[in-house]
This record gives structure tokens, C-alpha cells and sequence, in this order.
């Protein structure tokens, strides 16, 4: 839903859900207060419905009796089972009005919960900056909508003219699951919590959930719902919430499997015209056009590594999403395939050459790394064409080269990788300063220290 929650916060305050059973922070969520006390292990579970359980309680009668001033309501339910592997302990855990009321369900251990419910953009029980997103979109026409492709299920095709760099979505996820949990769960565990975590969504995000594609013909609702989110899932990585496995501080990234309802419907090709990142401080995938798109054109992203050879690209398309690739780059015809293989070869053989830099590359080498992401249409890579050749011409010593492919990479890298990577901090060093980046010269100098000391043998 793109509108405020029918139950707003201000004018009623959350309650707990009637399955509620644990101690964990209802109905007042305080981040403060430990999480220490065992949950139950349920020993069985029964068959469990899709049917939505009451996500609010009714708000009691008006009374004479003096009352509370009313408590900061938890915006976070818990499930009232929990799976365990080895030490941890996973449960599903929703906030039914976050991203302007669409909810968000998360499974994870209560004390990585505790962590990420304690900051944003998960401690807010209301997400303006979504629900502003969310409106803006409103008010705009929509730049694509879903309809049949044949061959390929649903797909998102362009309903006006998308400009390269133009923002496509910005979306937060149904369903995040804790890696740990997708990997070491019991996929018939594992089940039973994604069908609490996709009840316990507000009902038009379920819906939009249950919509998605799945495999074959299912025989329960609760492998469903596992084959919804299998088919569906991104690899997502939330930075500084690590905890280890006794509740200690961690790793400082935590891995997900994150099913988006609208992103899901992107349809692959091997040469997309759509490029995406996790912004891990919103929770939202962002994406972006990386080529020019025209009305009536599907959009697309790459499941795997566009930089694969064509074999390993279809082999791996089969296995993980059990269909053959028909885009263009897959289905040119033989010896245009073989041209477009070797390419592929050359840019990693390149990219190898290029990153070695206590040897000889150059900037010509650079350059035609650059035309070899073109030539094969990898608009979606791009930034690392640029990136190199930043480097190497700034190894030479020519500044005008050198932050003009800062400048396209910083363009290009940024809305494929977001802020936070460090070639983008890297990259504006350099256009800040070139001759005080690490890479000034760097090619001349151990060309001209090489020759020093092959003078002295
Ligand atoms: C993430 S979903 C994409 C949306 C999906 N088409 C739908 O109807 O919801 C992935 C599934 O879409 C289908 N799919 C995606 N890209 C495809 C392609 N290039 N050719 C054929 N099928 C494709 C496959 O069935 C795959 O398992």
C-alpha cells in the first residue's frame, strides 16, 4: 500500500497481537532491557494456515477510571514459535507499519532483533522517509508497469521514457531472513516461519507476496510460501548489526535473503538496462536505469555475474531458476557468441593485468577495457571500466584523463553500488586531488625504479 496505515500510531497506539506470548518488548518496546530470558522451543507445531491472525487488538471502551498516560506501544510482534540451530534461536518478528504501513517481517535471532529494532530505520515505528518515497511515486506517472512476458511469467515493462541514471524504484522488502537461518534451518522449520512472518504482514503486502512466482504445483501453503520466497530472495547485507553466536558483539554485516514484492518481478537478462544496490541505512533496494529505456521495453536485471562466460551464465540461470536464457547475449548466433565469449575472456584477463600494480599495465590497456564493457553492452559493470582507467592514466601522471573517468565512475558506480563502497571514496580523492591520490604516478615511478635496478645488474 502506498498510503498511511488504516491504524495510524497517533491515534492508536499498537497493542500486543493476541498470539502474542513472550516477554519480548510488549507492550513497551524498550531497547534498553535484556533479552536474556529463554524463549520456549515449541516441541511440535500443527499445520498452520495462511489466514490472517488479528495484527490489533480492538481499543477498549472509553472508562471513567483514571488512566496511564498511554506507553510507546512496541511496533514489533514476535511468533509464537521459534526454530533453533545449534546456539541460535530464530523467530519471525513483524513491524506492521513500517515503509508507510506496507510492513516489514523479519526472521532473526531476538537479539539481533533487539539491535536492529533499536536504530533506524527500524526503530521508528512510522518510516517517513518510505512513506514520502511513497508519495512522491503517487503523484507521479508510473514509469512501468507488470504484465505477462511470454516465456517468462510476469514481467515489468516501461510505460514512458526511462533515462539512463534515472532512479526506478526504491523499495523495502515483505520478508528479510537472517542467512544463518535460510542456510542452517531445516527447510521444513525454515517454512513454518516464513508462514508466520507472511501472515503477521499487513494484508495487501501479503497479498502482493503470495502473488509471486514460485515452482511447480505446490502442496501445501507452507511450501508455498517457502518456494515464494526461494525463488524470489536477494542477498542483502545490513551493516553494523553483527552479533556472534552468544549474543556478544560481531561481525559488523549481517547477510540476509530479502524478498521485495516489486523488485521480484524483475525479470533477468544478461545485459540488463536496470542496475541495483541494498541501501543498508533505509533497508531499501534502489534501482536505477543504467541504459536508456523505451516505452513498451521490459526492464530487466542480471541474476548472476554478467561477466561469465555464456556456458556458465545458462548453466547457473537453469539450476538456481530452472529456465534457459533467451536474452540477446545468450541466443546470438554461433560465431557471434564465440566473439562475445572471447570478450568476456579478454576483460577478465584485463581486469587481472590492470589490477596487478607492480606491473607494467597502461592506460591504452585501460582504455580498451572501456570499450570491451561497451562492445558487450555490461552497462550495469561499467563503473569498473572507469574506475581502472582513472587509475592508469593517473599513473602516468594526466590528471584531465584521470578525473574525467573519476568523475564517469563516481557517475556510474554510485547508483549501482551506493555511497558506502570504498573506489567511491576512493574516486573523489582522486578528483579532489589527483596529484595526492596514491595512484599519481604510480606506474611511472616503478617503471622508472625497475629500470634503476636492472641499470645496477
Ligand atoms: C524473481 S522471478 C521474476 C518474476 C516472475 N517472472 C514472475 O512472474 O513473478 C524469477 C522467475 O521468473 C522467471 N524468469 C525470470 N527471468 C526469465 C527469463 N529471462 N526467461 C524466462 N524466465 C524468466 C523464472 O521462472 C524465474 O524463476
Amino acid at each position: 500500500t502506498t498510503g498511511h496505515p488504516s491504524h495510524s500510531i497517533a491515534s492508536s497506539p499498537f497493542t500486543c497481537p493476541a498470539h502474542f506470548n513472550s516477554q519480548f518488548h510488549c507492550p513497551a518496546y524498550n531497547p534498553q532491557s535484556s533479552v536474556t530470558k529463554r524463549i520456549k522451543p515449541s516441541s511440535s507445531h500443527t499445520a498452520q494456515s495462511l489466514e490472517p491472525s488479528p495484527e490489533v487488538q480492538p481499543e477498549p471502551e472509553a472508562s471513567q477510571e483514571p488512566q496511564e498516560p498511554p506507553r510507546p506501544a512496541s511496533p514489533w510482534s514476535r511468533s509464537p514459535v521459534c526454530r533453533r540451530v545449534g546456539l541460535n534461536e530464530f523467530c519471525a518478528f513483524t513491524h506492521s507499519a513500517f515503509s508507510a504501513g506496507q510492513g516489514i517481517s523479519l526472521i532473526t535471532t531476538p537479539a539481533k532483533m533487539l539491535l536492529l529494532g533499536s536504530q533506524p530505520p527500524l526503530n521508528e515505528s512510522f518510516s517517513s522517509t518510505s512513506s514520502d518515497s511513497a508519495a512522491a511515486a503517487k503523484e507521479e506517472a508510473p514509469l512501468f508497469q507488470d504484465i505477462p512476458i511470454p516465456g517468462k511469467g510476469i514481467g515489468l515493462v516501461a510505460t514512458q521514457m526511462i533515462r539512463a541514471g534515472r532512479r526506478v524504484m526504491a523499495a523495502t522488502p515483505a520478508v528479510m531472513v537472517d542467512d544463518k537461518a535460510f542456510r542452517g534451518l531445516r527447510r521444513e522449520d525454515l517454512a513454518i516461519l516464513l508462514g508466520q512472518a507472511i501472515v503477521a504482514l499487513p494484508g495487501e503486502h501479503r497479498a502482493r507476496f503470495l502473488n509471486l512466482s514460485g515452482s511447480a504445483v505446490e502442496e501445501t501453503q507452507l511450501e508455498k510460501v517457502y518456494k515464494i520466497f526461494s525463488t524470489n530472495a536477494f542477498r542483502t547485507t545490513v551493516f553494523g548489526v553483527g552479533l556472534g553466536v552468544d549474543g556478544k558483539e560481531g561481525d559488523k554485516e549481517t547477510d540476509f535473503q530479502s524478498t521485495f514484492t516489486e523488485v521480484s518481478r524483475l525479470n533477468h537478462d544478461c545485459s540488463p538496462n536496470l542496475g541495483y544496490y541494498f541501501d543498508s541505512a533505509t533497508l531499501s533496494h534502489k534501482v536505477y536505469a543504467v541504459k536508456d529505456i523505451f516505452p513498451g521495453e521490459e526492464l530487466t536485471v542480471s541474476y548472476v555475474d554478467v561477466l561469465h562466460p555464456s556456458s556458465t551464465r545458462t548453466t547457473l540461470l537453469h539450476k538456481t531458476w530452472s529456465f534457459t536464457c533467451t536474452c540477446a547475449r545468450c541466443t546470438a548466433e554461433p560465431h557471434l557468441l564465440a566473439e562475445s565469449d572471447a570478450r568476456v575472456a579478454q576483460i577478465n584477463q584485463l581486469r587481472r593485468e590492470l589490477d596487478d600494480y607492480s606491473a607494467s599495465a597502461t592506460p591504452e590497456k585501460a582504455e580498451l577495457l572501456v570499450t570491451l564493457y561497451e562492445l558487450e553492452g555490461v552497462a550495469v559493470r561499467i563503473y569498473e571500466a572507469y574506475y581502472r582507467a582513472a587509475l592508469e592514466w593517473n599513473g602516468v601522471g594526466d590528471a584531465a584523463r584521470a578525473t574525467r573517468y573519476a568523475r564517469l565512475c563516481l557517475a556510474r558506480g554510485l547508483v549501482l553500488r551506493g555511497p558506502e563502497r570504498p573506489f567511491v571514496e576512493s574516486m573523489r580523492g582522486l578528483v579532489a586531488d589527483p596529484a595526492g591520490h596514491w595512484s599519481w604516478r604510480f606506474r611511472v615511478k616503478d617503471g622508472l625504479k625497475r629500470e634503476a635496478e636492472e641499470g645496477r645488474k
